[in-house]
């Protein structure tokens, strides 16, 4: 295996096959149908215009940390993070690697009226369909794990589900493909090392200056305080995605605020 990210997407290939069969539509038959898309870039672009704008992410553990959050409660951490200012919700629904489900997307995109990204790694279009049938309004896809081909075929995907695009790169090769080949005005800079799991704010200063004006950029992973995001207004970025340190708080609404407000 190359790397970490190599591995989860051979895994979820598998996983995928299995899904696959066991429900082909992308319906698990126990879901019930899915309300109306939220409109997840909407939301960023309104909040951003104002201040900024958090995607604020439900992640009990992860590869690199371990268990972040034992006493796990999507459905209340979805609500604190709306009361706390946040313009939409992540929510991670791989299993193996990050102790994700579809249940605490579910849980949690009922438990208030944010729009919900599915935080997993889409390495198949059907992947898409699933993701709207359980509800979410937005996927991910990461640059760095797709070949040009699968890239662009699972953004059609999504957008013949109504389902808006992040998409993630962690460098400047990764940019020029995501801003050549894909259709999204939603780019993510992960400052999350892939290789060495090191978490660097400069890859986002780096990157923000390859973007035309119409790009919503996204910093993503390694943002602990409102500090960090007045840093990266200063290179012209207003909207964040953060997990870690919103989940170890005791006062995730009052935590939220404060990342957004300052004190
Ligand atoms: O917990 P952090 O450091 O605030 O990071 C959040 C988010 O950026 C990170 O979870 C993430 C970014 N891209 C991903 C892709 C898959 C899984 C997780 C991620």
């Amino acid at each position: 295996m190359a790397n970490k990210l190599d591995e989860i997407c051979a895994t979820k290939r598998d996983e995928v096959a299995a899904r696959k069969l066991s429900y082909p539509s992308g319906r698990r038959p126990d879901w019930a149908d899915p309300s109306p898309v939220r409109g997840f870039e909407a939301a960023l672009r309104t909040k951003a215009e104002g201040g900024f704008a958090l995607i604020a992410e439900i992640k009990k553990a992860s590869p690199s940390k371990g268990l972040i959050r034992a006493d796990f409660d999507p459905a209340a951490h979805a609500a604190a993070y709306q009361a706390g200012g946040a313009a939409c919700l992540s929510v991670l629904t791989d299993a193996p690697y990050f102790q994700g489900h579809e249940d605490y997307l579910i849980a949690a995109r009922a438990a208030c009226a944010l729009p919900v990204i599915r935080k997993d790694f889409m390495v198949d279009p059907w992947q898409c369909a699933e993701a709207r049938a359980m509800g979410a309004d937005a996927i991910l896809i990461i640059v760095a794990a797709l070949e040009d081909v699968a890239m662009v075929e699972i953004e059609a995907a999504a957008r013949e589900h109504d389902l808006d695009v992040l998409v993630e790169v962690h460098d400047e090769a990764e940019m020029e493909r995501a801003l050549t080949r894909l259709q999204s005005k939603l780019i993510g800079v992960n400052n999350r090392n892939l290789k060495t799991f090191e978490v660097d704010l400069a890859t986002t200063e780096r990157l923000a200056g390859m973007v035309p004006e119409d790009v919503l950029l996204v910093c993503e992973s390694g943002i602990s305080s409102h500090a960090d995001c007045v840093r990266m207004a200063q290179s012209g970025v207003r909207t964040f995605l953060v997990g870690e340190s919103l989940m170890r708080q005791a006062d995730v609404a009052a935590a939220t605020h404060l990342l957004l407000n300052g004190a």
